[in-house]
């Protein structure tokens, strides 16, 4: 490691050993906040890590080996986390083991690793425990357990009884704690240490939101013991020659957690390109905003959209379609010429911009990218090139109230959520439909306020005074005569009519190809094999209708009927180039506002709403363990995301699993908020989109722990997800960010129709099987996909989540082929 100053420092500096785990930020964030201390996070597997590995922990006064998939005898699950075990005389070092880490310990001296009856996910117990060592004085110690495997010390096998000496076959463990609250898997253990070294381990998680403080004391407990053992030893680390992560070998995995992990990338020189472009749509001066704002009697942002022309063609509707909690609609308008689209694909690594309506490859622009790093700061710094704010002394106020000035209007897919976390995604139609990134850069909107009663009509372009003025007076006009008004040639009624009309008769020649019951709880009952072995503690498994119509379907009149019968805060209705989405997700991934503060919402626990279930039995089904646990994994996760980028003391949660009605259904919803820090104060810090494209894909979609539940999803899925489970709104040129998870959603497939989607294969059933003639006339637009899904965990019955997949599945398909 170079010459090293042998002068000890002050501060306490601990190394944690990530296997790769969605909790770990979660543990950094205990050990910062209860220590003080310094951490530096590496992977179990890296390589320059484990070749330097004694050196490297000379720099450190302790280990923390974290949680993680898999099984502690497999190599490729702990990497070189044994070693950390087997350190002797002057090399060794405290090490705390959690979980996974906890395992791998006991399993090096003599314990068996064995599966239990049933995994204990999401699982809230009181240890019994001795009172002493690390779990001296943690008398109100409940804890959050997240584990298919445990450790048996062969000690009482007969009488399955806790103990508290070391058995005869582990004679250098000591127990410390454990679980006797589990009549089927008997007593678990749930703590213990080497008799004479400084190596402890615990089952259960101490980071969980559901563990009580003395999770912290334990922490707290265990550094005392630790330093202690250090002193007697005298135990002296060695000083970094100046601290900085590069004191450390190069490489991916070496972390000091926060935001250095997001570290800003390198700009492409293509990417200056690519924001002047952006830029060169709002004209030469300096970016402003024309706006006007005011009081209305409610008008319907559809009824908006289509006085003003749009009803046929491109537009963006972000619509909280008159759901109760959604408080803001917003329209973004598509101007032929003027609006640029930007698209990125996973497949290739190619990013596209061009005007949209240009026709001709010379308006086109096509770079090469390395990886979906690349995107983002080009997203970021064409935002920043249009701020209004820039040019604040010279212009008006600006409408600090209205959520979205202009700016990106889209979505991201899953697929490129999978990029992001380094996950293969399946290829199949990878090349024929949407792109993975998909944006459209939007000058002129309108925000209405469905709380305050006020409108925005708001425009980036030089001189746009008098779209504004005569869109306000077309809305006004509108407001004044309500919405129900007489036109010439066809009124209001007969226009609806002609609209279902259109609709029943080409849904009345859709095919639909929907997941058949036994491959759907096939597909349930693997998931629970891999949650037994430890892989997962929680998989959200999903599956595809598709609906293949002889012709064009009016997708406008489609996305009203959508929001009628299935009303909820996020819908949405996108119709640019190839893109059309029509969709009505209940469920929030993320916002920022432009001062930083960051919400995600995410829903896990679900119930069908009828006519027998009132809220009360709803409620109590909600408040199961079964469904609580499903919540806490999906919270305990986004903490983790969250706190990556802005850090675990800018992280908390503000509302854990309270029961939110929809139209279709009862949800258990939690809310998890983060500051991030003041643009002022913090130049070059962390902003929205680093948080946005650490988190991705949502955990609500993915389950925990994140890589691994994608590796095994992809697997047992054999498609790719798409627009579907990935994430849909805006990124506004002021700074604020809003996205939903795209659920509840039909997204018409790409222009070039995949001629896999017509052979779904025997799990899939075809209410109605297209014939080998039938294929050509089908083009990409007149196919439709509708993506459904729900968390697996071990508690879950196949039965029970075929129905619930299919109540989702009907929240969309149900609105779609109904009659009204
Ligand atoms: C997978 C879907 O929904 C997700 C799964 C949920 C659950 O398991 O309870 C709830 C909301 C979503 O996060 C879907 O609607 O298709
Ligand atoms: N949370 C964990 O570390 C889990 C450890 C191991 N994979 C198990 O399931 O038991």
């Amino acid at each position: 490691m170079g010459t090293m100053d042998a002068k000890p420092d002050e501060s306490r500096r601990i190394l944690f050993v990530d296997a790769f785990d969605s909790f770990s930020n979660n543990i950094v964030g205990i050990l910062k906040e209860c220590l003080e201390a310094e951490v530096i996070l590496v992977h179990m597997n890296d390589e320059l890590v484990h070749r330097d590995l004694l050196d490297i922990l000379t720099l450190f006064d302790a280990v923390v080996v974290g949680p993680g998939p898999g099984h502690p005898a497999n190599p490729s699950d702990v990497g070189f986390i044994n070693k950390l075990w087997a350190l002797h005389g002057t090399d060794m070092i405290p090490v705390l083991g959690i979980c996974l880490g906890f395992q791998s310990l006991c399993l090096l001296y003599g314990a068996h690793i064995k599966r239990l009856q049933q995994a204990r996910h999401g699982i809230i117990s009181r240890p019994c425990h001795s009172n002493a060592d690390i779990f001296a004085g943690l008398i109100n110690l409940e804890t959050t357990q997240y584990h298919s495997l445990h450790v048996d010390l062969l000690g009482d096998e007969e009488t399955r009884n806790v103990f508290w000496d070391c058995s005869k076959a582990c004679p250098e463990l000591l127990p410390l704690a454990w679980d006797t609250s589990d009549g089927i898997n008997g007593p678990i253990l749930m703590g213990a240490r080497h008799v004479s070294k400084p190596l402890w381990g615990v089952q259960f998680h101490p980071e969980s939101i559901c563990t009580s403080t003395d999770g912290k004391r334990l922490i707290s407990n265990w550094w005392s013991h630790a330093q202690a053992w250090s002193s007697d030893q005298r135990r002296v680390r060695m000083k970094m020659p100046s601290w900085s992560q590069a004191s450390l070998p190069p490489g991916p995995s070496r972390i000091v957690p926060g935001f250095a992990e997001q570290g800003g990338s390198a700009r492409d020189p293509s990417c200056a390109h690519f924001v002047h472009q952006v830029r060169s749509t709002i004209g030469e001066k300096d970016a402003s905003l024309q706006w006007e704002k005011y009081s209305t009697v409610p008008v319907s942002p559809t009824t908006i959209i289509e006085e003003l022309g749009y009803r046929n063609n491109d537009v963006v509707l972000l619509d909280s379609q008159g759901h109760s909690s959604g408080r803001f609609s917003i329209i973004g308008f598509v101007l032929p010429r003027k609006t640029i689209k930007i698209a990125y694909r996973v497949s290739d690594r190619m990013l596209r911009y061009e005007l949209i309506g240009k026709q001709g490859a010379t308006q086109e622009a096509a770079i090469q990218l390395d990886s979906i790093d690349q995107v983002w700061p080009m997203l970021q710094d064409a935002l920043v090139a249009c701020d209004p704010r820039k040019q604040r002394l010279h212009c008006r106020s600006l409408p600090e109230d209205s959520p979205f000035w202009g700016g990106l209007m889209g979505y991201i897919s899953y697929e490129a959520g999978l990029e992001t976390i380094d996950v293969e995604p399946h290829r199949s139609r990878a090349s024929s439909d949407l792109p993975d990134i998909n944006f459209v850069f939007i000058h002129r909107s309108i925000v209405v306020d469905h709380k305050e009663g006020e409108l925005y009509v708001q425009s980036l372009l030089p001189n746009d005074h008098d779209w504004i003025m005569k869109t306000r007076s077309i809305i006004e006009t509108l407001a004044t005569q309500g919405e129900i008004r007489k036109r010439p040639n066809l009124t209001p009624a007969m226009a609806k009519s002609s609209e279902t009309g259109n609709l029943v008769k080409v849904l009345a020649t859709a095919k639909v190809t929907r997941p058949t019951e036994t491959s759907y709880r096939n597909k349930v009952l693997k998931c629970q094999d891999y949650l037994a072995a430890g892989d997962s503690y929680e998989l959200c498994l999903t599956d595809e209708t598709t609906i293949h119509l002889d012709s064009a379907l009016d997708e406008w009149a489609l996305y009203k009927r959508l929001r009628k019968n299935n009303p909820a805060p996020f819908g949405a209705f996108l119709r640019f180039s190839d893109t059309v989405i029509v969709g009505s997700s209940p469920e929030r991934f993320l916002s920022w506002t432009r001062d930083g503060k960051c919400q995600f919402r995410p829903i896990k626990g679900t119930v069908k709403k009828s006519a027998d279930m009132t809220r009360e039995k709803a409620h109590a089904i909600l408040e199961s363990s079964k469904e609580r646990a499903e919540n806490l994994m999906i919270v305990d996760l986004i903490r983790h995301d969250l706190s990556g980028v802005v850090g675990a003391r800018n992280t908390w949660v503000s509302k854990l699993m309270v029961v939110e009605e929809y139209e279709k259904v009862y949800q258990l919803v939690s809310v998890v908020e983060g500051q991030l820090p003041s643009p002022a104060l913090e130049q070059g810090g962390p902003r929205g989109i680093d948080v946005l494209k650490a988190s991705l894909p949502p955990g609500s979609m993915t389950g925990a722990p994140k890589k691994r539940s994608c590796q095994i999803l992809a697997n047992i899925e054999q498609r790719p997800r798409g627009v579907y489970s990935g994430v849909l709104g805006y990124m506004d040129v002021g700074g604020a960010g809003d996205f939903s998870v795209v659920i509840r959603t039909a997204v018409r497939a790409g222009a070039v129709a995949d001629s896999q989607s017509l052979h779904m294969g025997d799990s899939h059933d075809n209410i109605s099987r297209p014939t080998n003639d039938d294929k050509q006339s089908f083009s990409g637009s007149n196919v439709w996909r509708v993506g459904a899904g729900g968390a697996v965990t071990i508690q879950s019955s196949d039965e029970g989540e075929f129905m619930e997949m299919e109540v989702k599945a009907a929240s969309v398909l149900g609105a779609l082929f109904s009659q009204k």
